[in-house]
This record gives structure tokens, C-alpha cells and sequence, in this order.
């Protein structure tokens, strides 16, 4: 596939003109004829260098504030020709069409100007027509034309023509036009999702134009990739690539923090996309000892995350533990020191920045969309369904479980005291074996159970866990009720001097 075409003319017109220079002094140095619009033209034309302005061509001036400029028979005439084609080749002579061979083109910036959160008016404007139309014609006819669709694209066209003198081969020609048409897929994307906020059709479009190769999937044997834009989220200070598995324990740990965002110090350490220890104490070391306490050896390997500074006394803490991960809003110097001290530990700065609304996961043969679990138990919202209310501190209990319960997969059973996560049964089938996973695990790491709450993600269907429960000590529960069966538990916890909650809301998390 060879079918080289040596480079005679171009057309360039871009938005931002950052790194253009290069090429537009290449392409003089051919003796390429250059043709160009408005802003482009002049500044081409500060660099000294010849230009063509594109009205020259089209004997037509730029119209309705830019609106029109390149869109013009004349203009797509000269992208479009076959050079094959006799019909076209006589077209061209009859109508005065000049041969393009190149397009350059930087589009209107349409993300980066929602992103300015600019009045829609704005982001009408920077809707790009021409210059998409004039992308969507090169590549089409890479046969004769080459597409230069992105600034990214800038310093390899530089070097195609520099080192073969403006010749290039039909290959790298179809490979910018595929280029080109994941520019323009993309940015079409971006329309779209801008136009369907609201979510009023029924369809998904998802454009991610820097996705990462990661090292492997879940296991070595799986292939893995990472599309997003994790640095939005997070400057990463030190440490190895991250993985597939700890992308994953990433996203968990930031989900449960935020649910503490404007809590006093707080604490997690997560494995496995669970958390393994979790408690707020009034300094961040406190709350750092007593989530290691939770669960000390879980926590080897895990991912660490707080909602306040890490500070020199808590990085030292941290120190002594093997973990992969440790996230913060900020590091102290000095607590960015210490922690440097493993090589290969990975040290994130979180950014104060929302996370996406919706969650998507694969399923079968597509994908499942579901907002955001945006629910958060508050102790205005609970319900007390026993003769006994729970106590002050009680509800700040039974709220801190019920944050971590919602986080934590299903089905699930959370024990927790002072604001302390004692133990939970994660993923179990049942929720007697959560719970009967959760108290054997507190007893492990020798939690004194008697006036701890009890969290369950959904209702419970028989009163079996709050007989399990009292026994082992627990004196509040947090369910969201619901079950035809719920007077069981009522009348249980009535006779046994426990006290219930309601919440109305289930927590499932699969
Ligand atoms: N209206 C048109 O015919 C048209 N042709 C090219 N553009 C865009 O105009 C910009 C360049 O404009 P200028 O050279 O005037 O700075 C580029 O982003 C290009 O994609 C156009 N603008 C928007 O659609």
C-alpha cells in the first residue's frame, strides 16, 4: 500500500495556534501553498511566511461571526477530488478548484468550555462545524489527502514530511484519517452528552480518548486498561504505576471517604475494595491507630485514605506497615518524607472534585447504568421503631455504621463502638453469615461487643440476626426495614431491651 503523494498544498485552520509554527516553517521551506483562515492566515502571515486567505478561494467573505467560512464547494471541492477520477479532475479545472492535499485543523475547544461551566450560549458557539466538516472530508479521501486532526498529532506529521521531504505513503495517510475520525467521534460525543443531561434518551455514549494500558487485569493472565481522567482526581506524589486491583480499591476508598468528608479525623484502611478498619477520633493518628486496630492483619497490603492531612505523628504510624496505597487531601512535608521511604508506595493527592453522578458496569453482552448511591443516613431521617430509643451517642454510632455499611458489599453486617469500626461480615449469601462473620471477626481482634450498634444493608427477613446480635452484646441496630417480617425483629429487640432504628432506604452494594 504504498501510492505515495508528494504534498503541494494545505489548508490550515486551527484554534489554538500553539505548535504550529514548526510546520507551517516546514511546509514553506517545500514550497507548499498555504491556504488559511482568518486568525490562522494572520498568524502564519506574522511568521513571514505566504499565505492564501481561504476568501481568495471561496470569493466569499467569512459570514455570520465566523459561522461560515471554509464551507464552500470550492473549499470541499479540493478535499474531496478523487485524482483518479477523470470526472473530478475535469470538475476541478472547469470550477477553478485548487488541489488540497493537506487539512490541519484544530477544533473549537466545545469540553474545555463546558468544563469552564461558560453560559450555554458560549458553548453553542464553540460547537465547530467547518472545522469538522473539513476533518470528516480528508479523511474520507485519504487516498489523495492527509488529515492532521490534533495538536498530539502535530510533531509526528512535523517529522513525516521533514524527513521525507513533504512525501507521504498511503498508510500513514489512512492512519491520521483514523485519527481523525476519533477526533471527530469524540467530540460529537461530547455534544451529545452536553445536549442530553437530563439522560431524556435512552442512550449511552461514553468517548474516552486516554486510555492507559495497565500492567494486567485483575489477574496476570487478563489484559487491562483504564479509561478516565485520573488526573482530574488525584496528583500522584510517589510510587509505583498503579494496578487494575488497586484502581479498583481506589475508587472504593474514595467513595467511603467522602462520605466522612466533613467529619472530624477519620480513618480507613480498605482491602479488597472493603473496609478492614475505619475510626474518627479527635487527631488523625488516634484515628489512624484505631482503624489499624480493626482488623491489623487484613490491613497488610491494603489502601489507606483519610479526610484531613497527613501529618508527620501518622506517617510515622504508617510507616510501619506494608500498604500499597495511601490517599489524602494533603501531605506535611515531613509526613511526605517519611512515607517516601518505601519505593514503591503510592502516595495520592485527592483533588476536591465531585465524582461522576452515575455508575456504569458491564453486564452479559452490554452494560448497566444507575445513578449514584447519593443517599446518605441522617439521624433526622431515622425512625424509631423500639420501646427504647437508642442514645446520642448510640445514633453517631449507628450513622457511622450505616456510612460504612453502604460501602461495603453485600450483603452486609457492620458492628461498630465509639466511632470505631469493630468488625463487619462483607459479600456473605446470607445475612446470619455476615453477621455471624463480623462478631467472630471482632472477637479475633478482642472488641468488647456489649453497647456496640449493629448496621445492615437491607432489612432483615426473620428475627434470627437480632437475637444473634443481643447475644453477642450489641445495643442499637440501623436497618432500613421493610420486611413483612419486621415486628419480629420489633417485638425481639422490645423484650430484649434493644433498641431499632428504621432508616426507610436499602444499601445493597453487588
Ligand atoms: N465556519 C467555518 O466554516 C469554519 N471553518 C473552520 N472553522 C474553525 O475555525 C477555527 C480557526 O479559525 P481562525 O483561523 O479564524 O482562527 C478552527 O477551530 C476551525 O475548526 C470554522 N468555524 C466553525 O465552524
Amino acid at each position: 500500500m504504498s501510492n505515495e503523494k508528494t504534498i503541494k498544498s494545505a489548508l490550515i485552520s486551527v484554534f489554538s495556534k500553539d505548535g504550529l509554527e514548526p510546520i507551517v516553517k516546514e511546509l514553506d521551506k517545500q514550497g507548499v501553498t498555504i491556504y488559511s483562515t482568518g486568525g490562522t492566515e494572520k498568524f502564519i502571515n506574522d511568521l513571514g511566511v505566504n499565505v492564501v486567505p481561504v476568501e481568495d478561494v471561496t470569493s466569499y467573505p467569512s459570514i455570520l461571526g465566523g459561522r461560515v467560512k471554509t464551507l464552500h464547494p470550492k473549499v470541499f471541492g479540493g478535499i474531496l477530488n478523487r485524482q483518479n477520477h477523470d470526472g473530478d479532475v475535469a470538475e476541478l479545472a472547469e470550477y477553478d478548484i485548487p488541489q488540497i492535499d493537506v487539512v490541519i485543523v484544530d477544533l473549537y475547544p466545545f469540553e474545555k468550555t463546558v468544563a469552564s461551566g461558560a453560559s450555554n450560549q458560549d458553548i453553542i458557539e464553540k460547537i465547530d462545524i467547518g472545522g469538522i466538516s473539513l476533518i470528516r472530508a480528508a479523511a474520507k479521501n485519504y487516498a489523495d489527502v492527509i488529515c492532521v486532526s490534533s495538536v498530539d498529532d502535530y510533531a509526528e506529521f512535523l517529522e513525516l514530511i521533514s524527513e521525507n521531504n513533504g512525501v507521504i505513503s498511503e498508510e500513514n495517510r489512512k492512519r491520521f484519517a483514523g485519527k481523525a475520525f476519533n477526533v471527530s467521534s469524540h467530540y460529537d460525543t461530547a455534544i451529545f452528552n452536553y445536549f442530553n443531561t437530563d439522560h431524556n434518551e435512552a442512550v449511552l455514549k461514553i468517548s474516552e480518548t486516554n486510555g492507559k494500558v495497565l500492567r494486567y487485569g485483575e489477574n496476570p493472565h487478563q489484559k487491562g486498561f483504564f479509561f478516565g481522567n485520573f488526573d482530574e482526581l488525584f496528583t500522584k506524589l510517589h510510587g509505583k504505576e498503579l494496578s487494575y486491583n488497586n484502581l479498583l480499591d481506589v475508587d472504593a476508598a474514595v467513595n467511603l471517604m467522602l462520605e466522612f468528608k466533613n467529619d472530624a479525623p477519620t480513618f480507613a484502611i480498605l482491602k479488597h475494595n472493603n473496609a478492614c478498619g475505619l475510626a474518627q477520633r479527635n487527631t488523625l493518628h488516634e484515628a489512624y491507630v484505631d482503624a489499624l486496630a480493626g482488623d491489623p492483619v487484613s490491613a497488610f497490603g491494603g489502601v489507606l485514605i483519610s479526610n484531613k492531612e497527613i501529618d508527620i505523628a501518622t506517617a510515622q504510624e504508617i510507616h510501619k506497615l506494608f500498604c500499597e496505597v495511601v490517599i489524602a487531601p494533603s501531605f506535611s512535608a515531613e509526613a511526605l518524607e517519611v512515607l517516601k521511604g518505601k519505593k514503591n508506595r503510592i502516595l495520592l493527592v485527592i483533588h476536591d472534585i465531585d465524582m461522576p453522578k452515575t455508575n456504569v458496569r458491564s453486564c452479559l453482552n452490554g452494560v448497566l447504568v444507575q445513578d449514584r448511591n447519593s443517599i446518605t443516613d441522617k439521624a433526622e431521617d431515622l425512625k424509631n421503631v423500639t420501646n427504647i430509643a437508642p442514645t446520642q451517642a448510640q445514633i453517631d454510632d449507628l450513622i457511622f455504621a450505616s456510612k460504612i455499611c453502604k460501602h461495603t458489599k453485600s450483603n452486609t453486617i457492620v458492628l461498630a463502638k465509639n466511632k470505631q469500626l469493630c468488625a463487619s461480615g462483607t459479600g456473605q449469601t446470607s445475612r446470619v453469615d455476615a453477621l455471624e462473620q463480623a462478631i467472630h471477626k471482632a472477637g479475633t481482634f478482642k472488641f468488647d461487643l456489649n453497647g456496640a450498634v449493629m448496621a445492615s444493608d437491607a432489612f432483615f427477613p426473620f428475627p434470627d440476626c437480632v437475637e444473634i446480635a443481643n447475644n453477642a452484646g450489641i445495643a442499637a441496630v440501623i436497618q432500613p426495614g421493610g420486611s413483612i417480617k419486621d415486628q419480629l425483629s420489633i417485638d425481639y429487640c422490645n423484650d430484649n431491651d434493644v433498641a431499632m432504628v428504621m432508616t426507610g432506604t436499602r444499601h445493597f452494594k453487588h
